[in-house]
Formats: structure tokens, sequence, C-alpha cells
């Protein structure tokens, strides 16, 4: 018995020929009849190649998800996302780009442009996203896409193909990916704000453009590090505040004399956490009632700052210790304390508010009201004091860009011994001329500061002893 009969991966072998021997007889004469109909009978061929298209994606691993601009008539988040997220994957094979810049953003956008193929990958999973522009056709209003672009006169969407077993990776973690990941991108670029009241005691907005940041700050370096970490730390603890139920804020109380960096320092925490600030002059508020919307249309992410809070407005309400009854209505048409605001602050944003900061400031810590001062009301204290030699050394890194000098040491010897705020010293080293002048400059200023601070000292003491 020489012949044996066939094994089974021969006989797969032989089915498999049978078939591609089928699709490729199907695919020569559908070419043929093809030619013919295109030329005698074209509705016919329509119908064919429809069917032929059909026929071959039936046997396609390919799955494309279309990311419309606009849903309805509200911007589809997935679409912004997919455009910023994209701008981060042009590679050397991207051919065109699109790049633009209104006048008053700091940085160029970049987007890929129409009918560009963009590839990513993720977990594994290769993408190809796609921008496809079609011109809209705009008498069909009953489609609100169309509607939308007749704006625009043309129709925008994303492909995004992938392996259809991939579906569930793409719609379950990659597309999620891409819209945090776009948060993130739009974050770091975002132009900051600063909102202040206007003459309706209504929030308006300029655009946030001061320079100092954590690094050009003249400050006790432990107490710059521990603030850093407390930011870093509290920007990170979204589940611990959902956790324990209460509103995601935190509160700190900035003292020192004038000139010592307490406005600086809240433009360094803004431009390092890129919050948006809205600076509140509490003695322009007329009540409860305003303070309330006010405070309910600021935005997540932000910094509330209310400055001076030794002299614009009292901690309690001098009438709240007495046995009242006073209505819901009478409250709401108060003038606002400071103790009304932080206790607003805990109702209305524990319900709505997310990662807010709320900075107090003031030159006299010893003019404020012991319950803002007692353990526990504000979550740090901090002290921008007179200039330090540590201080000294960041302004003359950052006003002259020396880290070290034969001066120095003769300086930091005045600025330990005499009360000189930041401000002065910054004044002083912004004077034109080289290094040496402006350091000898600034030893002059020193010793005649010192002098009228020993005078201003004695004088004091030599009262104080009279009396
Ligand atoms: N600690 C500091 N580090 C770096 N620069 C400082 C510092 N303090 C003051 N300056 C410089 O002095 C200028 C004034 O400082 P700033 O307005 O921050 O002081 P302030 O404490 O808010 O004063 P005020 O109590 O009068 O509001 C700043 O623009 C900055 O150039
Ligand atoms: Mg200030």
């Amino acid at each position: 018995m020489s012949s044996s009969a066939p094994s089974s991966a021969e006989s797969h072998l032989a089915t498999a020929k049978t078939a591609l021997t089928a699709v490729a007889s199907v695919a020569a004469a559908t070419m043929v009849v093809r030619s013919v109909v295109q030329e005698y009978m074209p509705e016919v061929h329509e119908l064919i190649s429809c069917s032929v298209r059909r026929f071959f994606r039936y046997f396609s691993f390919e799955m494309t998800a279309v990311i419309e601009e606009f849903v309805g008539f509200e911007p589809n988040e997935v679409f912004e996302a997919a455009e910023s997220y994209l701008a981060t994957k042009i590679s050397h094979s991207t051919r065109r780009i699109n790049v633009n810049k209104l006048e008053k953003q700091s940085n160029f956008t970049v987007t890929v442009e129409r009918n560009e193929e963009v590839l990513d990958t993720f977990d594994g999973v290769k993408l190809r996203w796609i921008l496809v522009c079609q011109t809209a056709n705009k008498k069909d209003f009953r489609n609100p896409r169309d509607l939308n672009s007749t704006l625009k006169s043309e129709v925008r969407f994303y492909e995004l193909r992938f392996n259809k077993k991939f579906k569930n990776v793409v719609l379950e973690s990659y597309l999620p990916f891409v819209v945090k990941e776009a948060a993130l991108i739009k974050q770091k670029i975002k132009t900051l704000k600063i909102f202040s009241l206007d003459s309706y005691s209504a929030w308006s907005s300029v655009t946030l453009d001061h320079p100092s940041t954590f690094r050009t700050l003249a400050m006790d370096p432990e107490l710059k590090k521990d603030l850093v970490e407390d930011l870093d730390c509290f920007v990170q603890r979204k589940s611990f505040y959902e956790r324990v139920g209460k509103a995601w804020k935190r509160e700190y109380l900035l003292y020192g004399p004038p000139g010592t960096g307490k406005s600086s320092l809240i433009a360094a925490i803004a431009n390092h956490l890129n919050f948006d600030i809205y600076d509140l002059d509490l003695s322009s508020v007329e009540s409860n009632a305003g303070l309330r919307n006010l405070l309910m249309t600021t935005a997540n992410r932000s910094i509330l700052v209310v400055e001076d809070i030794d002299c614009s407005i009292e901690f309690k309400d001098r009438t709240s210790d007495e046995p009242s009854r006073v209505t819901h209505e009478d409250n709401d048409h108060k003038p606002v304390t400071l103790s009304g605001l932080l206790n607003f602050v805990d109702g209305l944003w524990s319900s709505c508010g997310n990662e807010r900061i709320i900075v107090f400031t003031t030159n006299y810590i010893e003019k404020l009201d012991p319950a803002l001062l007692r353990p526990g009301r504000m979550d740090m204290h901090i002290h921008m004091s007179y200039c330090t030699p540590a201080g000294f050394e960041v302004l003359a890194s950052n006003y002259l860009k020396i880290e070290d000098h034969i001066l120095f040491e003769q300086v930091e010897g005045f600025i330990r011994e005499t009360e000189v705020t930041p401000a002065e010293i910054a004044e002083q080293l912004m004077r034109n001329g080289y290094v040496d002048k402006v350091l000898q400059g600034l030893i002059v200023f020193l010793k005649a500061k010192k002098l009228k601070n020993d005078e201003a000292k004695a004088k004091k003491s030599s009262q104080s002893l009279r009396t």
C-alpha cells in the first residue's frame, strides 16, 4: 500500500486553494462585467460596485470609527481632543501641518493638515488617523451637522482605523486616554488669566503675564520647598477629598511687610499650577448674596485672592454673637464678612468646586482677628520676610545673572544686620551699569538704610523708656 489518504493539513490547503480560486474568479469576473456595464449601464455599475465593496468589507479585519466635529450643535469633545493629541504625533512622515496663532496667544497652534495620515500605537494596537473634510451640503438643513457647517462650508471628521478585534481597547482605553492627554496638553499651553471685579461687580479678565516663578522668588529655601510640595500634593489628592467628603480646596495666609513678595508669590503659584487668579476685593461686594454669585462663577483650578484682609473687611459679623432672629433673606442682604466668605466656600465648593486655592494676604498679622489665626483655620501660614543672604543670591542671579562675586560677602553682611525688603534690593539691582558698579551702589544703599533703621530703633526705644 504505497499511496496513503491525504493528511488533514493537505485537505485544509486544498480547501483554502479552492476558496482563493473562487474569490479570484469572482474578482476577475466582476472586473470583466464591471468594464462592460460601466460603459453601457451606469446605474447597474454603481449597484455592482457597491456589492463588491460589501463583499470585500466582509472579509476585511479593519474597523473605522468616525469622529465628527459636532454632535448636533455642540462641539464633539473627542474630535477636539484628537486635534490636540495628534499634534504631538507629528513625525518625519507627516508632509503637511497647519500652523496658527492669534495675536493674544503666546504659542503657535500646530495641527495635522487634512488627508494626512497619522500613525499611533497604544498597548501594541496599531491605529491610523486621518482628518477628512467634505464640502457641506448647504441645502440640507435637516441635518444639524450640515447646518453647523454652513458657517464653515465644510464638514470635518476624523476616521480612526484599527483591527476589529481591538474595538473594546479603542473605545474603553485608547479614546479615554486621548481625551485625558489632550486635557493635559491644553492645560500646559493655556494662557493664564487674572479676573477682577468690574464697575458692575462682575468678573472681567485680562491675560496674566507675570514673570514670577518659584525659581525667581527670593524666600526662605525650606519654606519654598515645603510650599511647592504642599501644592503638588494638593493637586494630586482628588480621590482623598472625594473620600472624606470635603471641598477640594487649600487656604494659605501670606503675611509680611510691603515689598517682600506676597503678590509675586501668588503669581508664582499661578504659574506653577497653571491656575487662573480671581482677585476678590471684598469691600466692593455689597452683600452675602452678591458674594455667593461671584463665588459660583469662578472656575475650577483657580486661585481666589483676598489681599490686605486686615483692612478690607471685618472677620465676624458684629451681631452674630448676639441671639438673633435673622432670616435667610436678611442674611442675603447683610454686608460680607470674612467668616461668611469662608463658610460659603466650605459649603459651595464642597458640592461644585474642584481644585480651588484661596490666598489671603496681610501686612499686619498682629491686626488679624485671632479666630482667623487659630490652628486649622488656614492650611498654611507663610511668612514673607525681609531679605536674607539666600534671598539676595536669588535676586542677584535674576537681575545680574551672577552666582557669586567678591562683593557678595560685604552685601550679605549688611543684609544680615538690616531690615531691607527684596523689592528694595531688586530696585537697586535694576540700575544700569557694570556688575561691580551696581553692587557698590547696593552697598551704599544698604549702609544708608542700616543707619536709618538704627536711628529709628533708637528713637523708638527712647520713647518707650520715657512713657
Ligand atoms: N521675595 C521676592 N522675590 C523676588 N522678587 C521680589 C520679592 N519681593 C519683592 N520682589 C520684587 O518687588 C516687587 C514688589 O513685590 P510684591 O508686589 O510681590 O510685594 P508685596 O509683598 O505683595 O507688597 P505689598 O504688601 O505692598 O502688596 C516685585 O514685582 C518684585 O520685582
Ligand atoms: Mg502685594
